[in-house]
């Protein structure tokens, strides 16, 4: 069976794209998850963060299916839903575009490009919860923790927890130490002992007014360049801190590059507007029969777009 892909990334996180908005592509979840932890082996396949399905449905424009590079299957994908919108504007013809995820529906919208030559796309990201089963082990009394300790992680950081439909732990430190981050992101995913399902965990640090920095353990992936729903929970964080302001844009620097995210609170409810590029690397085939993935071929690299992308980023460094 010859399948098409895109291979993409926001903020070079990347994941391998496929269109089945035809619903032709009739694979279980066992053997989704099977694909995932195949294609995304950075030695023997493809490589990459994830694989993004682009599904029918019945309740929005389109569906996103995101699976993890372990082959588990988060609620959402602030990075990866805005590749995917992408393919979605371009295949429906609309934009906006509402999409549905595991837990929400998220409208993404084409914006101009936050570079020259870099397709940007903004996620309205409304699923934000300070209340969730995720938390259930470190807040049994189900309230917000917000700037406290988990002793099991850490004697010295604080930490905030917070869901965009996947679980998010936030740290704001002074200094950002890697090889901390990701024995914290182990130890926070090993079998359900301080998570349930697991967590992303953040480091994020302050630059100045309006600009913060953000590196991520991901849940199911590792350390990865970036992940959008948690420089989202990062930006969120800045605010409640009184870091930044609320309804003001966040420039928020990563390992890959930056993104902006607008945090918003009205009442008791917040929201995060990220707004950041959706840039496609190459088209490919890929012939898959019998659970093998048997050959993979490039068909079409879009050269100009890695081309802008790295001109974004020397401009960062120049700066
Ligand atoms: N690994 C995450 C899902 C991908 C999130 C990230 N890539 C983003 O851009 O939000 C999790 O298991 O919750």
């Amino acid at each position: 069976m010859k399948i098409n892909f895109v291979k993409c990334h926001g903020s070079e996180n990347d994941f391998i794209l496929i269109n089945n908005l035809d619903a032709s592509l009739n694979l279980s979840d066992t053997e989704l998850a099977h694909w995932a932890k195949c294609l995304c082996n950075r030695t023997y396949s493809i490589g990459a963060d994830g694989i993004l399905l682009l599904l029918p449905s019945t309740t929005a424009d389109a569906r996103m299916r995101i699976f993890n590079a372990d082959g588990s299957e988060p609620e959402m994908c602030g990075n990866g839903i805005r590749c995917l919108a992408r393919l979605a504007i371009q295949q429906l013809k609309k934009n906006p575009i509402q999409i549905e995820t595991k837990t929400s529906r998220i409208q993404v919208s084409q914006e101009n490009d936050i570079a020259q030559n870099v397709f940007s796309f903004n996620a309205r990201l409304q699923n934000v919860s300070f209340i969730s089963d995720d938390f259930n082990l470190i807040s049994p009394n189900k309230q917000p923790f917000i700037n406290k300790p988990i002793s099991l992680l850490s004697s010295d950081l604080r930490f905030t927890a917070v869901s965009f439909g996947n679980p998010h732990i936030v740290s704001l430190v002074n200094h950002i130490d890697k090889n901390l981050l990701e024995q914290l992101g182990k130890m926070a995913n090993i079998n359900g002992t301080i998570f349930p399902n697991g967590a992303n965990v953040s480091f994020f640090r302050f630059i100045s007014p309006q600009s913060i920095y953000v590196i991520t353990y991901e849940r199911g992936v590792g350390i990865t360049y970036a992940c959008g729903t948690a420089m989202s929970a990062a930006s969120l964080l800045s605010c409640i801190l009184n870091l930044n302001q609320f309804g003001t844009w966040i420039h928020v620097f990563n390992e890959g590059g930056m993104v902006k995210c607008l945090p918003n609170q009205s009442n008791e409810s917040y929201s995060v507007d990220l707004l950041g590029n959706a840039t496609f690397v190459y088209e490919g085939t890929l012939d898959y029969a019998n659970g093998v993935v048997k050959e993979i071929s490039k068909t079409k690299e879009f050269y100009d777009e890695i081309a802008a992308y790295e001109r974004m980023k020397k401009s960062f460094r120049e700066s």
